[in-house]
Protein backbone atom coordinates (compact mmCIF):
# COMPACT_ATOMS: atom_id res chain seq x y z
CA UNK A 1 0.00 0.00 0.00
CA UNK A 2 1.46 3.46 -0.80
CA UNK A 3 2.61 5.68 2.38
CA UNK A 4 -0.25 9.04 2.63
CA UNK A 5 1.12 12.00 1.75
CA UNK A 6 1.71 14.67 4.42
CA UNK A 7 -0.55 17.62 5.65
CA UNK A 8 0.91 20.64 5.85
CA UNK A 9 -1.01 23.22 7.44
CA UNK A 10 0.36 27.11 7.08
CA UNK A 11 -1.58 29.38 9.82
CA UNK A 12 -0.71 32.79 11.72
CA UNK A 13 -2.85 36.10 11.70
CA UNK A 14 -4.66 37.87 8.94
CA UNK A 15 -1.79 40.17 6.77
CA UNK A 16 1.55 38.54 7.97
CA UNK A 17 2.17 37.30 4.44
CA UNK A 18 0.70 33.36 4.32
CA UNK A 19 -0.37 33.76 0.60
CA UNK A 20 2.45 35.91 -0.31
CA UNK A 21 4.70 32.92 1.41
CA UNK A 22 2.61 30.07 -0.19
CA UNK A 23 2.64 31.76 -3.67
CA UNK A 24 6.46 32.02 -3.96
CA UNK A 25 6.49 28.09 -2.23
CA UNK A 26 4.72 27.18 -5.59
CA UNK A 27 6.39 29.12 -7.68
CA UNK A 28 9.96 27.38 -7.23
CA UNK A 29 10.20 24.40 -9.79
CA UNK A 30 11.27 22.38 -7.12
CA UNK A 31 8.33 22.17 -4.94
CA UNK A 32 6.45 18.79 -4.80
CA UNK A 33 3.49 20.11 -2.47
CA UNK A 34 -0.26 20.09 -3.56
CA UNK A 35 -2.15 23.50 -2.93
CA UNK A 36 -6.02 22.86 -1.66
CA UNK A 37 -7.70 25.49 -2.90
CA UNK A 38 -10.00 26.79 -0.42
CA UNK A 39 -14.13 27.55 -0.91
CA UNK A 40 -15.21 30.92 0.65
CA UNK A 41 -18.32 33.53 0.59
CA UNK A 42 -15.59 36.32 0.48
CA UNK A 43 -16.37 38.21 -3.29
CA UNK A 44 -13.68 38.22 -5.01
CA UNK A 45 -10.37 40.98 -4.93
CA UNK A 46 -9.29 42.50 -7.94
CA UNK A 47 -7.46 39.99 -10.35
CA UNK A 48 -8.55 36.93 -7.91
CA UNK A 49 -9.79 33.86 -10.43
CA UNK A 50 -12.27 31.17 -9.31
CA UNK A 51 -11.03 28.09 -9.24
CA UNK A 52 -7.53 29.75 -9.08
CA UNK A 53 -7.11 31.51 -5.74
CA UNK A 54 -10.53 30.63 -4.15
CA UNK A 55 -13.62 28.75 -4.67
CA UNK A 56 -16.33 31.76 -4.94
CA UNK A 57 -19.82 30.76 -3.34
CA UNK A 58 -22.77 32.40 -2.14
CA UNK A 59 -23.21 32.08 1.57
CA UNK A 60 -26.42 29.23 0.51
CA UNK A 61 -23.92 27.17 -1.47
CA UNK A 62 -21.52 27.59 1.19
CA UNK A 63 -23.94 26.07 4.14
CA UNK A 64 -24.80 23.35 2.18
CA UNK A 65 -21.49 22.02 1.80
CA UNK A 66 -21.50 21.75 5.71
CA UNK A 67 -24.63 19.97 5.89
CA UNK A 68 -23.22 17.54 3.32
CA UNK A 69 -20.22 17.27 5.43
CA UNK A 70 -18.15 18.38 2.50
CA UNK A 71 -15.54 20.61 4.03
CA UNK A 72 -13.11 19.34 6.19
CA UNK A 73 -12.71 22.51 8.11
CA UNK A 74 -14.70 25.85 7.94
CA UNK A 75 -14.53 29.04 9.67
CA UNK A 76 -16.99 32.25 9.66
CA UNK A 77 -13.91 34.84 9.41
CA UNK A 78 -14.54 38.57 9.66
CA UNK A 79 -18.30 38.44 8.18
CA UNK A 80 -17.25 35.45 5.81
CA UNK A 81 -17.20 31.65 5.81
CA UNK A 82 -14.08 30.07 4.27
CA UNK A 83 -13.57 26.35 4.09
CA UNK A 84 -11.26 22.84 3.02
CA UNK A 85 -12.60 20.55 0.52
CA UNK A 86 -12.79 17.33 2.20
CA UNK A 87 -12.33 15.12 -0.72
CA UNK A 88 -9.37 16.89 -2.65
CA UNK A 89 -7.37 16.57 -0.03
CA UNK A 90 -8.15 12.62 1.03
CA UNK A 91 -7.57 11.65 -2.65
CA UNK A 92 -4.32 13.40 -2.56
CA UNK A 93 -3.17 12.65 0.26
CA UNK A 94 -3.78 8.62 -0.09
CA UNK A 95 -2.38 9.05 -3.35
CA UNK A 96 1.02 10.12 -1.23
CA UNK A 97 1.55 13.51 -2.34
CA UNK A 98 1.64 16.23 0.01
CA UNK A 99 -0.89 18.69 0.67
CA UNK A 100 -0.48 22.13 1.52
CA UNK A 101 -3.77 24.44 3.22
CA UNK A 102 -2.84 27.97 4.00
CA UNK A 103 -5.84 28.82 6.24
CA UNK A 104 -6.57 30.80 9.56
CA UNK A 105 -6.31 29.86 13.18
CA UNK A 106 -9.92 28.17 13.92
CA UNK A 107 -9.41 26.26 10.90
CA UNK A 108 -6.13 24.93 11.48
CA UNK A 109 -7.22 23.58 14.96
CA UNK A 110 -10.47 21.85 13.72
CA UNK A 111 -7.58 20.22 10.99
CA UNK A 112 -4.68 19.37 14.06
CA UNK A 113 -8.13 17.47 15.78
CA UNK A 114 -9.15 15.30 12.43
CA UNK A 115 -5.67 15.17 11.60
CA UNK A 116 -2.94 15.19 14.65
CA UNK A 117 -0.72 13.50 12.07
CA UNK A 118 -0.18 16.19 9.97
CA UNK A 119 2.57 19.04 10.21
CA UNK A 120 1.32 22.76 11.57
CA UNK A 121 3.34 26.17 10.92
CA UNK A 122 2.46 29.17 12.83
CA UNK A 123 3.70 31.95 10.45
CA UNK A 124 4.86 34.65 12.57
CA UNK A 125 5.08 38.84 12.16
CA UNK A 126 8.40 40.39 12.73
CA UNK A 127 6.27 42.50 15.26
CA UNK A 128 2.21 43.94 15.47
CA UNK A 129 2.48 47.24 13.73
CA UNK A 130 4.88 45.65 11.34
CA UNK A 131 1.74 43.69 10.91
CA UNK A 132 -0.87 46.50 10.57
CA UNK A 133 1.70 47.71 8.28
CA UNK A 134 1.39 44.95 5.75
CA UNK A 135 -2.67 44.62 6.15
CA UNK A 136 -2.84 48.93 5.62
CA UNK A 137 -0.45 48.23 2.73
CA UNK A 138 -2.11 45.64 0.67
CA UNK A 139 -5.19 48.01 0.45
CA UNK A 140 -7.39 45.36 -0.13
CA UNK A 141 -9.75 46.01 3.13
CA UNK A 142 -11.67 48.89 4.52
CA UNK A 143 -10.51 50.72 7.55
CA UNK A 144 -13.53 49.01 9.52
CA UNK A 145 -12.40 45.45 8.39
CA UNK A 146 -8.43 45.81 8.93
CA UNK A 147 -9.46 47.03 12.94
CA UNK A 148 -11.04 43.69 12.79
CA UNK A 149 -8.42 41.64 11.74
CA UNK A 150 -5.97 43.19 14.05
CA UNK A 151 -8.22 42.66 17.01
CA UNK A 152 -8.66 38.92 15.78
CA UNK A 153 -4.77 39.09 15.65
CA UNK A 154 -3.65 39.50 18.94
CA UNK A 155 -6.08 36.32 19.71
CA UNK A 156 -4.89 34.13 17.26
CA UNK A 157 -0.71 34.81 17.88
CA UNK A 158 -1.76 33.26 21.47
CA UNK A 159 -1.97 30.01 20.02
CA UNK A 160 0.73 29.72 18.24
CA UNK A 161 1.76 26.98 21.35
CA UNK A 162 -0.56 24.72 19.42
CA UNK A 163 1.43 24.39 16.67
CA UNK A 164 4.68 21.96 15.52
CA UNK A 165 6.55 25.02 14.13
CA UNK A 166 6.69 29.32 14.90
CA UNK A 167 8.31 30.74 11.35
CA UNK A 168 8.92 34.14 11.32
CA UNK A 169 8.32 35.52 8.31
CA UNK A 170 10.51 39.05 8.29
CA UNK A 171 11.71 38.17 4.21
CA UNK A 172 9.47 36.31 2.54
CA UNK A 173 12.94 34.05 0.82
CA UNK A 174 13.81 33.16 4.21
CA UNK A 175 10.43 32.19 5.08
CA UNK A 176 9.85 29.74 2.55
CA UNK A 177 13.42 28.22 3.08
CA UNK A 178 12.66 27.70 6.69
CA UNK A 179 9.22 26.17 5.87
CA UNK A 180 11.10 23.91 3.01
CA UNK A 181 14.15 23.15 5.31
CA UNK A 182 10.62 21.84 7.85
CA UNK A 183 8.96 19.53 5.89
CA UNK A 184 12.12 17.95 4.44
CA UNK A 185 13.35 16.88 7.84
CA UNK A 186 10.03 16.26 9.02
CA UNK A 187 10.05 13.62 5.65
CA UNK A 188 13.20 12.25 7.07
CA UNK A 189 12.20 11.61 10.58
CA UNK A 190 8.64 9.67 9.58
CA UNK A 191 10.72 7.81 6.87
CA UNK A 192 13.26 6.74 9.51
CA UNK A 193 10.75 6.25 12.71
CA UNK A 194 8.43 4.66 10.31
CA UNK A 195 10.90 1.36 9.34
CA UNK A 196 11.21 1.15 13.49
CA UNK A 197 7.93 0.81 14.15
CA UNK A 198 7.05 -1.85 11.66
CA UNK A 199 10.06 -3.78 12.77
CA UNK A 200 8.68 -3.53 16.41
CA UNK A 201 5.06 -4.62 15.31
CA UNK A 202 6.52 -7.69 13.42
CA UNK A 203 8.42 -8.93 16.22
CA UNK A 204 5.28 -8.90 18.37
N1 LIG B 1 8.19 39.34 4.49
C1 LIG B 1 7.45 40.38 4.10
N2 LIG B 1 7.97 41.62 4.18
C2 LIG B 1 7.23 42.70 3.81
N3 LIG B 1 5.97 42.63 3.32
C3 LIG B 1 5.42 41.41 3.22
C4 LIG B 1 6.12 40.23 3.60
N4 LIG B 1 5.31 39.16 3.39
C5 LIG B 1 4.15 39.65 2.90
N5 LIG B 1 4.22 41.00 2.79
C6 LIG B 1 3.15 41.90 2.34
O1 LIG B 1 2.16 41.93 3.37
C7 LIG B 1 0.85 42.04 2.81
C8 LIG B 1 -0.02 40.90 3.33
O2 LIG B 1 0.45 39.69 2.76
P1 LIG B 1 -0.54 38.49 2.43
O3 LIG B 1 -1.73 39.00 1.68
O4 LIG B 1 0.29 37.44 1.82
O5 LIG B 1 -0.97 38.08 3.92
P2 LIG B 1 -1.95 36.92 4.42
O6 LIG B 1 -1.39 36.41 5.69
O7 LIG B 1 -2.18 35.94 3.33
O8 LIG B 1 -3.25 37.76 4.66
P3 LIG B 1 -4.77 37.25 4.80
O9 LIG B 1 -4.77 36.26 5.89
O10 LIG B 1 -5.50 38.51 5.15
O11 LIG B 1 -5.17 36.69 3.48
C9 LIG B 1 1.01 42.04 1.29
O12 LIG B 1 0.96 43.38 0.83
C10 LIG B 1 2.42 41.44 1.09
O13 LIG B 1 3.04 41.93 -0.09
N1 LIG C 1 -10.36 28.18 8.06
C1 LIG C 1 -10.01 28.52 6.81
N2 LIG C 1 -9.38 29.69 6.58
C2 LIG C 1 -9.03 29.98 5.32
C3 LIG C 1 -9.28 29.12 4.26
N3 LIG C 1 -8.83 29.69 3.12
C4 LIG C 1 -8.29 30.85 3.46
N4 LIG C 1 -8.41 31.04 4.79
C5 LIG C 1 -7.92 32.16 5.60
O1 LIG C 1 -8.92 33.15 5.72
C6 LIG C 1 -8.29 34.39 6.05
C7 LIG C 1 -8.80 35.50 5.18
O2 LIG C 1 -8.46 35.26 3.83
P1 LIG C 1 -8.57 36.40 2.72
O3 LIG C 1 -8.24 35.73 1.42
O4 LIG C 1 -9.96 36.95 2.79
O5 LIG C 1 -7.56 37.46 3.11
C8 LIG C 1 -6.78 34.17 5.83
O6 LIG C 1 -6.20 34.00 7.11
C9 LIG C 1 -6.73 32.89 5.04
O7 LIG C 1 -5.53 32.16 5.27
C10 LIG C 1 -9.95 27.88 4.55
O8 LIG C 1 -10.22 27.04 3.68
N5 LIG C 1 -10.28 27.64 5.83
Amino acid sequence: MKERGLLIVLSGPSGVGKGTVRKEIFSQEDTKFHYSISVTTRKPRTGEVDGIDYFFKSRTEFESMIEQERLLEWAEFVGNYYGTPVDYVEKTLSEGKDVFLEIEVQGALQVRKAFPEGLFIFLMPPSLDELKNRIVTRGTESAEVIENRLQAAKEEILLMDAYDYVVENDQVQLACDRIKAIVTAEHCRRERVAPLYKKKISEV
